[in-house]
């Protein structure tokens, strides 16, 4: 189908939605043609000028609502009377003509890469650096963006704050839809489809809602976690899900946490999502994050020294954002004293602007983090209760506490409930040998460090 054709069509689906049975019928169904789409301008042949007024005059708005609905952007719409003025041609030269000119499908003009223009551009693939951290979800999206729906599917990728998942869902919808542009692919947080579900309600387009997300070939949702609990969308989206999946169309979805952990999310979207690939992003080493840092100075063309770029490597570790941040705090000091800075300058100026990591981490918050966790209160965890559901977060905050806090053993015992140090000593063993073997022990203890890490 050409683009004209399919861009009239959901056109019509929109309209008929809007029109009384007759007008539609009578103006709109089967006495327009679309033309031609050139210059972000849809040419719609009508049988006469008659039409072509009452057209003009009522509905060119509606129209262009409708088109709008569907590419998000304004495309205006001139309506053209076969066989007068209003074409340069005969009908059929014309018709002749404007499709032999007509570009072939591209990004711009495929009807559901509409957010394409809002696809960051520096977001590829190529702008990734691989590390230890992610390697496994880089490679699986590349085989998910070169063959989409060939292999995992649907292709799930998880991981805390600021580290690259929506990097990597732009490169994918980027690296398809270059490609094949004429590809359907729909990329978008849980939110806006949230928020569009909602509006699909209220305005009556529940139709239009689901052709849109039902007929794409591929569709990346960002921060699928935030539909949990919202059972209306979360049945929309399983129904979504099933008729992209029975037509064995790509999805890929992004969370901050694995389907099984996911609070409040249905169990038949939980198993759904982990009939794919699952894989996380964690926090990147030291040696990434500093190839991190070097790629985006070269990208942007900022003179800065290794010395400094390692200074800021050493300083944040838990999320990539916060590494950019403070490179271009850098590079504003940089423009600000219009000559090279020292390591010196950049440690003192940096203090002033943002508390980085020198800034310590407590028990009190510690016990914040392990506490939300393992959703019980601050109270019981000082408390001298035993029962297993709090002795064992106790003994997690206390292994925390020694390693990520400078605090000697009597004062971390004396926090926890005013207890001896070898009772420290055997909370820290304990946690430390169970690491050794229990892999989701280790997983949960990764997380809340994290957590720990971003809210300091
Ligand atoms: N491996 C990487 N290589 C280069 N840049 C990266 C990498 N990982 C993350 N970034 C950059 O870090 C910033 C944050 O990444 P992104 O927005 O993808 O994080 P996220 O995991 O989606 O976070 P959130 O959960 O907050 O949405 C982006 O500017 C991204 O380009």
């Amino acid at each position: 189908m050409s683009f004209k054709t399919e861009l009239w069509n959901n056109a019509l689906e929109y309209l008929e939605d809007e029109l009384s049975d007759f007008v539609f019928k009578e103006y709109f169904e089967t006495s327009i043609t679309p033309l031609a789409y050139e210059n972000d301008t849809f040419f719609l042949q009508v049988p006469d000028e008659g039409n072509k007024i009452l057209l003009e005059g009522q509905y060119a708005v509606l129209v262009e609502n409708a088109l709008k609905y569907y590419t998000q952007r304004y495309i205006k719409v001139k309506f053209v009377v076969a066989s007068s003025n209003d074409m340069v041609y005969s009908e059929n030269e014309a018709i002749d003509e404007i499709a032999a000119a007509e570009p072939k499908p591209s990004v711009e003009y495929n009807v559901y890469n509409t957010s394409y223009i809002q696809f960051n551009p520096k977001y590829t693939f190529d702008s990734f650096v691989v590390g230890p951290n992610n390697r496994f979800a880089h490679a699986a999206s590349l085989a998910v963006a070169d063959a989409p729906a060939k292999k995992y599917n649907p292709l799930f990728i998880y991981g805390g704050v600021g580290l690259g998942k929506t990097h990597l869902m732009h490169a994918i919808a980027q690296h398809i839809l270059r490609k094949d542009p004429t590809k359907k692919v729909v990329l978008l947080s849980s939110e806006q489809f949230l928020n569009e579900f909602l509006d699909a309600i209220q305005n009556k387009t529940n139709v239009q809602f689901r052709n849109k997300y039902r007929n794409a070939d591929v569709l990346l949702i960002d921060d699928i976690q935030f539909i949990a609990g919202k059972n209306e969308t979360q049945n929309e989206f399983f129904h979504t899900f099933n008729a992209l999946q029975g037509s064995n169309k790509q999805i890929i979805l992004t969370s901050d946490k694995p389907p099984k952990e996911i609070p409040h999310l249905e169990d038949r979207l939980r198993s759904r999502f982990s009939l794919g690939l699952i894989c996380d992003i964690s926090m990147p080493d030291f040696e990434t994050r500093l190839a991190i840092l070097r790629k985006k100075a070269k990208e942007e063309n900022y003179q800065v020294s290794n010395e400094i770029l390692n200074y800021i490597a050493e300083n944040i570790e838990s999320n990539i954002r916060e590494l950019e941040g403070l490179l271009l705090k850098v590079m504003a000091l940089n423009e600000f004293y219009n000559k090279p800075l020292t390591l010196d300058l950049v440690k003192k100026q940096l203090k002033d602007i943002i508390d980085i990591s020198d800034k310590k981490i407590s028990m009190d918050l510690i016990t914040k983090v392990v506490c939300d966790y393992y959703n019980i209160s601050k109270a019981d965890i000082l408390s001298k209760r035993r029962t297993k559901n709090i002795a064992f977060p106790r003994q997690i905050s206390m292994y925390l506490s020694r390693e990520l806090t400078d605090s000697s053993l009597p004062a971390i015992g004396d926090y926890y409930g005013g207890r001896d140090h070898s009772t420290v000593i055997h909370g820290y063993d304990k946690i430390k040998e169970e690491l050794k073997t229990n892999g989701t022990l280790e997983e949960e203890i990764k997380k809340i460090t994290l957590e720990i890490k971003n809210s300091k």
